[in-house]
């Protein structure tokens, strides 16, 4: 079945907004952060990943983004060019704010934490005057990820183009992608999240998100509540992660798909949420079976935590495909699903 119609005539499949930044993974890991003295540079913010993501798997994105007029900031421009993502709605900060650096700590297979260095966040300084009409109107859908609305004049620029999407029925999808920095308190995030979420027709978040986003209207909800809740504010599909439990899909006619993880030897426990997520909004796009959305978006994450990097990391169609392939050899046609 069908949840979400996308006109097909649009150039752009997923336009994001949200921030590009940078992560530096330790090459010398399994130490604390302090012990680690090598690191590998990568494009990384959460939803870049995604843009990246979705583009290796053949899906044309466009992002709405901020960064520093400076030598990184031509580093991720050049980088998404590299990958096929449009940058024209990409633009310089004018008052030297800079980049977002995110410096991780792996160690060990599932103890992973990233330090971010987000102030004077060049992210954060989307404008109203950024966001245009003409634009969205290219796109299929419109991915809005949560942490633009930590602050203005980025919360203003994400809830104008939530308003131009709703006015041209161009699908939101809201990653609630939630990281401490830049918040002032509980309250704000649970206001803004929950604006976002009662306008998306697509959220995906971990359980500790919804939690956030619910705080102020009922805490404490089960997932199959917060599914009936969102459904009855306009949302087709609400997906709810848990990290190595799984995650489940919750679709707007009652029903309700799960999977794992595909069993793999994880590096790190970070990046599994972006490879996730750009791989079942491919199978969205594609208009496939709700499972197979689920099975692309696992296998993808499996291949991510078992990766050193994230950006540089997201995998093609055919290398989950083969991956799925191996593991359903050597498990059995239901791994994942059972
Ligand atoms: N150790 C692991 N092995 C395999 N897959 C994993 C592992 N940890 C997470 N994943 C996959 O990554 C997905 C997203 O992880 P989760 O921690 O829920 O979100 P996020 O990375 O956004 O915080 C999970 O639903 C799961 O499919
Ligand atoms: O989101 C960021 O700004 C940092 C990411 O690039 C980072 O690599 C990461 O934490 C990925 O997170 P996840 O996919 O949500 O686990």
């Amino acid at each position: 079945m069908n949840y979400l119609q996308f006109d097909r005539e649009r150039p752009l499949d997923l336009i994001l907004l949200g921030r590009v930044a940078i992560d530096f993974n330790p090459l010398d890991y399994f130490k604390t952060l302090a012990q680690s003295e090598t690191f590998k540079k990568y494009v990384g913010g959460s939803p870049a990943n995604i843009a990246v993501g979705l583009s290796r798997l053949g899906k044309k994105c466009g992002f709405f983004a901020r960064v520093s007029d400076d030598r990184f900031g031509d580093y991720v421009t050049e980088y998404f060019d590299n990958e096929g993502i449009d940058t024209s709605r990409i633009r310089r900060c004018e008052n030297g704010e800079k980049l977002g650096l995110t410096f991780t700590e792996i160690l060990s297979e599932n103890e992973s934490s990233i330090l971010m260095y987000r102030n004077d966040i060049a992210d954060l300084q989307l404008d109203v005057q950024d966001i245009d009409e003409a634009y969205i109107k290219q796109g299929k859908a419109l991915l809005i990820s949560g942490t633009a609305l930590a602050a203005s004049p980025s919360r203003e620029a994400a809830l104008k183009a939530v308003a131009i999407a709703k006015r041209t029925h161009t699908p939101v999808f809201f990653d609630i992608d939630y990281r401490p920095y830049n918040w002032k308190n509980s309250d704000e995030i649970a206001i803004y999240y929950s604006m976002v979420a009662a306008q998306s027709d697509v959220i995906l978040g971990s359980r500790e998100e919804y939690d956030l986003t619910e705080a102020l209207i009922e805490p404490g909800r089960t997932d199959a509540q917060t599914a009936v809740y969102w459904q009855g504010r306009g949302a087709k599909i609400v997906v709810i992660k848990h990290g190595k439990q799984g995650s489940t899909a919750y679709t707007c006619d009652g029903n309700s798909y799960s999977i794992k993880p595909f069993p793999v030897k994880a590096l790190k426990s970070f990046g599994g949420g972006d490879g996730y997520a750009s791989a079942f909004l491919y199978g969205l796009f594609e208009g496939w079976e709700m499972m197979d959305c689920l099975e692309l978006g696992s296998a993808s994450a499996s291949l991510l935590v078992a990766s050193h990097g994230c950006s540089a990391d997201m995998p093609s169609v055919e290398k989950v495909r083969a991956f799925i392939a191996q593991c359903k050899k050597e498990y059995g046609e239901m791994v994942a699903r059972s």
